[in-house]
């Protein structure tokens, strides 16, 4: 099966290496992009996105940066040289470091697309409330909004925002959307949860999951089949 523009981002979150290029050789970049998360680039580094990139995949690093103004641009800088289409930083850190982070992108030959984590999926109006902040359909737009003011390209958040965000930020504004769950799969530690289907009705511009295709029986064929569900709408 060949996908034009593959809206599938599979979240390697492997502890190795070899598993995670045992995956990518089992796949190809007409079918998914490949997400190198905190895991895997912990433990096999910037070589393995590397030969990723090498493999002709587009690789999202998903280390979500958040840090000073500085250390950020910087950090962003250099995943733009391992040849990364899409890197991420914490919307959290604010303006001054968004600006700070698409300002270091300026003039990079091969600049990805930046776009920044507003609420994690994992949490829910109660985690919120207890660090302060207000319920995630109040706090994803006002981060995603600040996000479009510096210029960023788009944002991370849950499918359940993307209705809204789309009208809120247009339509070229990406929504990268995790907490992806197709009928039948456990929910796992994610809160705001969809399925492919509805997600992508909804305005979301790619799909990251993870534990429902690599911990399958067979990832390869589930893939496969939420692409197939997905070619339906
Ligand atoms: O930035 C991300 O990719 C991300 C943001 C977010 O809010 N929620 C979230 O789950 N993610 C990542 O998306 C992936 C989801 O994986 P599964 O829950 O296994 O499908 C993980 O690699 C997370 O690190």
């Amino acid at each position: 099966m060949t996908v034009h523009d593959p809206k599938i981002i599979v979240a390697l979150d492997f502890h190795d290496a070899a598993a995670a290029l045992a995956f990518a050789d089992k796949v190809n970049p007409a079918l998914c992009r490949l997400k190198v998360g905190k895991e895997l680039f912990t433990a096999a580094g910037p070589a393995l996105v590397e030969q990723l990139v090498g493999r002709g995949y587009e690789v999202f690093l998903d280390l979500k940066f958040h840090d000073i103004p500085n250390t950020v641009a910087q950090a962003v800088k250099v995943a733009a040289r391992l040849g990364v289409w899409m890197v991420n930083v914490h919307a959290s850190g604010g303006r001054k470091m968004m600006l700070a982070a698409r300002d270091a992108l300026d003039g990079e030959p091969n600049r990805p697309l930046l776009i920044a984590v507003t609420v994690l999926t994992s949490m829910d109006g109660a985690d919120l409330a207890e660090m302060g902040m207000p319920e995630p359909a109040v706090q994803v737009p006002l981060l995603a909004r600040l996000a479009l003011e510096c210029d960023l390209d788009g944002v991370v958040c849950s499918a359940q925002e993307a209705f809204v965000l789309k009208k809120l930020c247009g339509n070229d504004f990406k929504l990268v959307t995790p907490g992806i769950r197709p009928l039948g799969s456990a929910a796992g530690d994610q809160s705001r949860v969809m399925t492919p289907e509805a997600a992508l009705e909804a305005g979301a511009d790619y799909l990251v999951i993870g534990r429902p295709i690599t911990q399958s029986a067979d990832p390869v064929a589930t893939l496969q089949s939420i692409h197939a569900s997905l070619a339906a709408i």
